[in-house]
């Protein structure tokens, strides 16, 4: 045999089905054995699977448990836990500062936020943290309080119409599913600040189209599929955006269609929508109508589930701490009698803000059940960063989970698990307010704060002063899933109208 055949043999021997499958086995063992041993991150505990693959995260996620996951890892292990060969779970005191404080890149997973597909780029998918600025910078007067302020009557009406559903069922006597009721009314509340119309929940009092089970389907999907972003370019591209059969698709549709509507409708009010067309018009050099469809996307899909699950997390806890729930009253009840305030059927959100124990428990309801139970990933930049006595090296992924951050004991001391509204009066609530991020924090934080603060003020105030509830089983729990927002369900009540 001449050395030309010698090498055509050897070559043709490399890519025999055993040899590939051999070099295969090598090359997944080697990695195995860096990942693992040989990483800078090696000696940061965590789950076994999670030091060499996502795929326990990615369980966790599936099964609906990282958060408590979370909680409870860190509180074996300490300040950093290993949740991804590259990516580790902080919750030292000094993380929020070093991490969500500063611009620095989002982790990769955001880019699956780029809803229905790439072609349709907001801040929160974008993760250069100029252009994510700049983009900020666009829509930023939408989320203004003053602006967001000019639409408080339209979700007084909205509110009302919960009401009457309340009303309809305290005097039939029917266990009432709060649950779906404040994701109606979450739904349409959106819809009245973003383009002055409701979506039709409260109206009809369903699921129209199952609309609200798609948003929690995209929800599931989103927190997964953010690390699959291979799997992500075959279901979410211009293609499949026209066949309209993913999740995102629905949502986006539904509001490409209601903005379409808005823009034909002389009624309409000047909504979230209206402050962004104007500055579409006035610096078009700056933005493109697909900005304004993205955003409105983002909206609709991180700005209902959220407020309902604060909703619902308010009312949950409150009526197993009936002390609470008249101690809240009776702060109502005395602020109405002695300043003649809170006295509309649905009270004004300015009312409600003079209520210093009302909004504890709303602050207590978002920290012990916060609508967002997923980590907020950033990327370490060239220089590295240093939390505590740690150096993580560039291109490391460091996550803050606000689940773990409001269940520190380190925190908030020993009883932080617990429901009690007093930790906002206590001597450290000051100090501890800036580990409070159910919004996030920093440059990405949530722009929606603005509009949660009213609907929840208006509708926990009304609701503490006008009504009694109760589960129909006062000892069932209720069933949610933690995916990159977390809504719970199946705790149907008994509403009672009070009579004074
Ligand atoms: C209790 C209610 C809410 C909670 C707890 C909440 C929480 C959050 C969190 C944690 C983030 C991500 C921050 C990050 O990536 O670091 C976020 C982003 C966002 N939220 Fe909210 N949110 C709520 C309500 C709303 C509402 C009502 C709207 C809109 C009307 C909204 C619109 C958005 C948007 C557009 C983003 C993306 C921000 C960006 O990256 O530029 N949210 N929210």
């Amino acid at each position: 045999m001449d050395s030309l055949s010698i090498n055509v043999t050897t070559v043709t021997a490399l890519f025999t089905w055993r040899a590939i499958l051999i070099q295969l086995l090598v090359a997944t063992f080697s990695l195995f054995v860096w990942r693992r041993y040989l990483s800078p991150l090696a000696d940061i505990p965590g789950p076994f699977v999670a030091s060499f693959s996502r795929w326990w995260h990615i369980r966790r996620i599936f099964i609906g448990d990282q958060s408590l996951q979370l909680v409870a890892l860190h509180e074996k292990h300490g300040h950093f836990v290993r949740i991804a060969p590259n990516e580790v779970s902080v919750n030292h005191p000094d993380g929020i500062k070093q991490i969500l404080l500063q611009p620095l890149w989002k982790g990769k997973w955001y880019e699956l936020l780029q809803l229905p597909d790439y072609r349709y780029k907001a801040p929160m998918s974008t993760l250069d943290p100029k252009k994510k600025v700049e983009r900020s910078r666009n829509l930023a007067i939408g989320y203004s309080l003053s602006n967001m302020i000019k639409s408080e009557d339209a979700v007084t009406r909205t509110i009302e119409m919960l009401l009457d559903w309340m009303d309809q069922y305290a005097e039939g006597q029917k266990p009432m599913e709060l649950d779906k009721f404040f994701t109606f009314t979450a739904f349409d509340v959106v819809g009245e600040v973003l383009f002055s119309k409701q979506f039709g929940f409260l109206q009809q009092g369903v699921d129209i189209g199952n609309a609200i089970s798609n948003s929690l389907a995209l929800n599931a999907y989103a927190a997964i599929a953010g690390f699959l972003q291979p799997l992500n370019l075959i279901v979410a591209n211009p293609f499949v955006t026209w066949l309209q059969v993913m999740p995102m698709g629905h949502l986006f549709n539904t509001t490409l269609k209601a903005i379409d509507e808005r823009q034909k409708n002389d009624e309409a009010r000047f909504d979230m929508v209206a402050h962004w067309f104007k500055t579409l018009a006035s610096h078009p050099e700056r933005m493109e109508l697909r900005d304004i469809y993205a955003q409105a996307t983002t909206n609709v899909g991180a700005g209902a589930d959220t407020v309902s699950c604060a909703l619902q997390s308010f009312v949950y806890h409150m009526i197993r701490h009936p002390t609470a729930w008249q101690r809240a009253r009776a702060e109502i009840d005395a602020t109405r009698s002695n300043e003649g305030l809170c006295t509309d059927r649905v009270v004004l959100f300015d009312h409600a803000q003079k209520l210093p124990y009302l909004q504890a428990c709303i602050k207590e309801a978002l920290r012990v059940f916060g609508p967002v139970p997923m980590g907020l990933p950033r990327v370490v930049p060239r220089e590295g960063i240093t939390i505590g006595d740690r150096t993580f090296p560039a291109g490391t992924v460091l996550s803050i989970n606000p689940w773990v951050m409001h269940f520190s004991k380190e925190i908030w001391g020993p009883d932080a698990h617990a429901f009690n509204p007093d930790h906002w009066f206590e001597g450290s609530a000051a100090a501890a307010e800036k580990y409070w991020i159910p919004f996030g924090a920093g440059y990405n934080s949530c722009p929606g704060q603005n509009v949660t603060k009213i609907e929840l003020s208006k509708i926990t105030a009304t609701i503490v002063r006008d009504y009694d509830i109760r589960q129909v089983d006062k000892d069932q729990e209720w069933k949610y899933k933690a995916y990159f927002t977390v809504v719970p369900h199946s705790w149907p009540c008994v509403i009672k109208k009070r009579q004074y």
